[in-house]
């Protein structure tokens, strides 16, 4: 579903060209959640953004879903995009828009009917189980519920994939808890692959299939969450599986 084959990421600079990502491949499959775990700078968050081109590459492609989107013309390109959701660690909402516009505006974009998105909003708040927020600003919400509103826009345009930059490192543990059963449901209820970061082992542990340890831009260690858990080969995923025991 989500194919990276050879990404090299280099950032160039007049002080110097620093590379971020170093060939890095990583398949997931369909209907899975992919986790990829990784310290401070390893590289987390630069791959996140290449997978829906936010950073462009310097080398290697990026498949999603059998269209191969590091190829596509720019206005091919937008169009994928809307099969890609994406949520933050900050949310990102729009803090002028209630929840029910916040919502709403990616319908709007697209051009949807007043009615439609009426429907369409009220049902995704219901997913997200927020239906009784609709008129509140993201200002008068809990971090758990702005991020559940985070969840409810990205899905209104009914992607197929979702990357999830941090979505839990700014909640408390029992608010993590909460949103990572969300992001299972929707995973389950929607087939909709995912594909997180994170620097917290629990996280993999708790909703991933399959994970990636990436260490200085380079994948060092991937399988099975069970298999790497029981026999972690690389000295970096024994430290974090350490810390979470
Ligand atoms: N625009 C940029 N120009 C130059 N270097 C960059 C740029 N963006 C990121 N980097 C460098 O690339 C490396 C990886 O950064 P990245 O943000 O991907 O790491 P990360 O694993 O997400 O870290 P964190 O968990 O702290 O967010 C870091 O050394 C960072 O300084």
């Amino acid at each position: 579903m989500i194919e990276l084959k050879n990404i090299t990421k280099t950032f160039l600079h007049k002080k110097g060209n620093f590379t971020a990502l170093k060939d890095v491949s990583l398949f997931v499959p369909k209907g899975k959640i992919f986790g990829i775990i990784g310290a401070s700078g390893a590289g987390k968050s630069t791959l996140i953004r290449t997978i829906n081109l936010l950073e462009p590459p310097t080398a290697g492609t990026v498949t999603i879903d059998g269209v191969e989107i590091t190829s596509l013309s720019s206005s091919a390109l937008a169009k994928e995009r809307r099969h890609i959701g994406m949520i933050f660690q900050h949310f990102n909402l729009l803090s002028s828009r209630t929840v029910f516009d916040n919502v709403a505006l990616p319908l709007e974009l697209e051009g949807w009917s007043k009615a439609a998105i009426k429907e369409r909003v009220l049902e995704l708040l219901k997913l997200v189980s927020l239906e009784d927020k609709t008129d509140h600003y993201p200002a008068n919400l809990s971090g758990g519920q702005k991020q559940r509103v985070a969840i409810a826009r990205t899905l209104a345009n009914s992607p197929k994939v979702l990357l999830c930059d941090e979505a839990t490192s700014a909640l408390d543990p029992a608010t993590t808890n909460s949103i990572l059963a969300l992001l299972k449901d929707i995973n389950e209820r929607l087939n909709i692959t995912i594909l997180l970061i994170t620097h917290e082992m629990k996280v993999i542990k708790k909703i991933c299939d399959e994970v990636a340890v990436i260490s200085e831009g380079k994948i060092i260690e991937q399988g099975l969450v069970g298999e790497v858990f029981s026999n972690p080969t690389h000295p970096l995923t024994r430290e974090f599986i350490l810390e979470y025991v």
